[in-house]
């Protein structure tokens, strides 16, 4: 497979600028599934899945599909998966991989060739990944990204309430937060010195309120695109965004799954909801 001439960064600030910043969650969680009249199987996964792909495929920027809802259905999950990446991509639509990978040099470099290889089965055009093995156990995922045109998004502050017991504390004065801005900062500098968004993203919940600024973190020198999941059914919104990220705003990718989805079965009633929240966040940036 040929890898995309032009970088992450880039190719995601076009899908921005075309679409919107908003990344539509594809999450399906077996409550989801059944409100939409489906059956929690390998059928109603096809048909949640599909209707999805539909929906979004060409009218949203960037999709993430998560994989812990494809795995529970064993390989033939994993199936479906690799068929909506590859068709959320002809259709033109960024895809990014919430996996959360994370492990040891060796173990990572299967990682990377897995999911941002060159001959991955179905590379996405970005993956989740954990740095809680140190920042630099990560460095085979940032070279087989950066080598293939594709993205990595670093957890840094998420969203759920256990987060801030590993990620605000400090060694040598510096919190575990700081070191992964530090860390896709660099990653990100030579982006930076040719004007182009880099390809090392971090994740930054939207939930958070004020902890970024309050740990001193300079989100907006970081480069990056900055993944804000927890819009909607975690209570994040639009309007809450400035307070977390201030003058990074720019770069943030919103994210929204349960609350866009409950939107569906119907493709124009998902389509609508997107275009709703894109508006919403249109307005919080002008
Ligand atoms: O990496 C993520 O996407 C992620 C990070 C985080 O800090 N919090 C978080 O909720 N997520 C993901 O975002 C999705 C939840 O979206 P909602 O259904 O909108 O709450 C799930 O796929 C989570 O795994």
């Amino acid at each position: 497979m040929t890898a995309p001439t032009a970088t992450f960064g880039q190719r995601l600030r076009t899908a921005m600028a075309e679409h919107g910043p908003l990344c539509a969650g594809l999450d399906p969680h077996q409550s989801l599934v059944e409100s939409w009249g489906l059956t929690y199987d390998l059928h109603g996964l096809r048909a949640f899945t599909g209707a999805c792909v539909e929906a979004f495929g060409g009218h949203v920027g960037i999709v993430k599909p998560q994989s812990a809802f494809f795995e529970v259905f064993g390989s033939a999950g994993i199936a479906v998966l690799e068929e909506a990446i590859r068709d959320l991509r002809a259709a033109g639509t960024l895809v990014l991989l919430d996996a959360k990978r994370g492990d040891i040099g060796s173990t990572m470099s299967a990682y990377a060739a897995a999911y941002l290889g060159s001959s991955a089965s179905a590379p996405a055009d970005a993956l989740t990944v954990s740095p809680y093995l140190g920042f630099e156990s990560l460095r085979p995922a940032l070279d087989a990204a950066a080598d293939n045109g594709r993205g990595v998004f670093v957890l840094a502050l998420t969203s759920n309430p256990e987060g801030p017991s590993v990620q605000h504390a400090r060694h040598d004065g510096v919190s575990v937060a700081e070191s992964m801005v530090v860390g896709a900062a660099a990653e990100n500098a030579a982006a930076l010195a040719t004007g182009d968004l880099g390809s090392t993203g971090l994740v930054v919940g939207a939930t958070i309120g004020t902890a970024a600024h309050d740990l001193g973190l300079d989100l907006a020198g970081v480069n990056g695109p900055l993944l804000a999941p927890g819009v909607g059914a975690q209570g994040g919104t639009p309007e809450g965004l400035r307070r977390v990220f201030g003058d990074a705003l720019p770069n943030v990718l919103p994210a929204s799954s349960r609350e866009v989805l409950a939107a569906g079965p119907g493709v124009p009633d998902l389509r609508a909801a997107v275009a709703r929240t894109n508006e919403d966040l249109a307005r919080l940036l002008h």
